[in-house]
């Protein structure tokens, strides 16, 4: 509970595990690759939830909830959609003792459930645009390492499933909503992510074309996908037979689009920020922002220093700032200090009997250390400069340490280096599948193959007459390679 056993840069893989629990997120399972989430972990679902969901209504979705189940049969409606990953579908094949008549999946996603529905209701064009969003579970049977959050057998998200007339509006709302991804990870996780195109070997077989964030993670050296934005064009329509009439009368397919986030999310957080000490929260998903600890001393007048801690949490409270009181009489403050860092919690005050005589209260920064001495009748004002400092350095240093991991290379021995310097490789492509997948079999081995992470939207500038890394060919684009979760 107290203290940490792993260090982050000794044992990443150890010491993410002992942070997801000694901060009382996560509690593991009898189950392999599901997890408990606990409140803290909740609660930072919940702030995303809030801020994601807000925006997506001005949008102009509407809030949808479908069956948790699929029968075989609608499932497998269009092989390529799910080939590659039958063996991730979990079937229900019983009731009790007797055997189900067909087996039913558990959704691991909801197109195959939805897309019958939507061309029952969509018949003319007054029906469109159709903007559907489900917050829900989804179950994978994944047998690649499991990790809290990361990869799960079981998570939680959001699955958006528009319908459009026209491939414009499609086009522009898979922007719209990458745009809200890339503000989740930056602006509440404090995570810097790259907005870009996945390749035509990593996107999702079943669309048209597929964004994404892309995030990294220095400790590993790997790539991590945050959120994706698909433009599936009409290969739905086709395959559910999805149209409308148009205002010609005419019968044309729709245009769709799907796009997610997940509680991966929180774990991309944790990885960013934590330190020996445990988590570091971002104030913009920190359930308590503000911790605040009374420091009794032996003759001190106690009720007085509860007093004021009390009221410092009540106006904290009342500026919007969420503040909480630790007054538990079994702790130490010592041990309470250690245990909020643990936790993550940004800011610390403590009120001790100096304190209290010079009408100030001391205050303890959980990213960088720092303590600094307020007035308390400047409490609020500072509070609230202090958590936006403390959000604002969070993504400044994360940024600082992901590009500096960013090596840009021209040639195969270059890329080959920096792979085993766990970079994230900046490489010019020529763009084919072929050499995607000559990449991925050069480059096999114990830590996984090198693949593309995403075409990056903004391209530094590409001499003409650049060659691609791996074939020679004349490189069309910049892309980000690297190993991945
Ligand atoms: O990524 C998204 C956004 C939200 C809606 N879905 C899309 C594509 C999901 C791609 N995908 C991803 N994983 C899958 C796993 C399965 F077991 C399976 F049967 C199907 C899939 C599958 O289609
Ligand atoms: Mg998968």
């Amino acid at each position: 509970k107290l203290g940490m056993a792993y260090k982050k840069d000794d044992n990443f893989g150890e010491w993410y595990s002992e942070v997801v629990v000694n901060s009382e997120m996560i509690e593991y399972y009898d189950i392999s690759g599901c997890y408990i989430l606990r409140p803290w972990a909740m609660e930072i679902w919940e702030l995303l939830k809030e801020f994601f969901d807000a925006e997506i209504k001005k949008l102009k979705l509407k809030p949808y909830y479908f069956p948790l189940f699929v029968t075989e049969n609608v499932l497998q409606k269009e092989k390529d959609h799910i080939e590659g990953f039958a063996p991730e579908v979990a079937w229900v094949t019983k009731s009790g003792k007797s055997d189900l008549e067909a087996p039913i999946a558990i959704r691991p996603t909801s197109e195959t459930v939805m897309y019958p529905y939507f061309s029952k209701w969509i018949r003319s064009h007054r029906d469109l645009p159709l903007k559907c969003n489900q917050w829900c579970n989804v179950v994978r049977w994944e047998f690649s390492n499991p990790t809290p959050f990361i990869r799960s057998r079981e998570f939680l998200w959001q699955e958006g499933h528009t319908v459009f007339a026209t491939k414009e509006e499609a086009d522009e709302e898979v922007l719209q909503i990458l745009e809200l991804y890339r503000r989740i990870y930056e602006e509440f996780l404090a995570v810097p992510v790259s907005k870009g195109r996945k390749s035509e070997m990593e996107k999702f077989a079943g669309g048209l074309y597929t964004t994404s964030v892309e995030a990294f993670i220095p400790n590993t050296g790997r790539g991590i996908q945050g959120a994706t934005s698909h433009c599936l064009g009409q290969n739905f329509a086709k395959m559910f037979d999805i149209t409308f009439e148009n205002e010609k009368g005419e019968r044309s397919m729709v245009w769709q689009n799907s796009w997610a986030y997940t509680t991966r999310s929180i774990g991309v957080m944790i990885m960013t920020h934590g330190d020996d000490k445990g988590l570091v929260l971002p104030p913009k998903v920190a359930p308590i922002q503000v911790i605040v600890i009374p420091v009794p001393f032996k003759d001190a007048d106690t009720t007085a220093i509860k007093g004021a801690c009390e009221s410092a949490v009540y106006s904290l409270n009342q500026a919007g700032i969420r503040a909480d009181l630790d007054a538990r009489e079994n702790y130490s403050p010592g041990w309470k200090y250690s245990q909020w860092e643990m936790k993550g919690v940004p800011l610390r005050i403590e009120i001790g009997p100096k304190d209290l005589a010079n009408k100030q209260v001391r205050i303890v920064r959980r990213d960088n250390g720092t303590k600094v001495d307020i007035p308390s009748a400047d409490l609020v004002e500072q509070v609230r400069m202090l958590l936006d400092g403390i959000q604002a350095n969070l993504l400044e240093t994360a940024k600082q340490k992901r590009d500096a991991c960013i090596a840009p290379i021209n040639t195969w021995d270059e890329f080959t280096a920096a792979l085993n310097e766990k970079k994230l490789i900046l490489a010019p492509w020529c763009d084919e599948e072929e050499v995607e997948k000559d990449v991925k079999a050069r480059t096999k081995g114990d830590l996984g193959a090198a693949k593309t992470l995403c075409t990056p939207f903004d391209q530094p500038d590409l001499p003409s007459g650049t060659v691609c890394f791996a074939s020679g060919k004349p490189a069309t684009t910049w892309s980000f390679w690297g190993r991945s979760y």
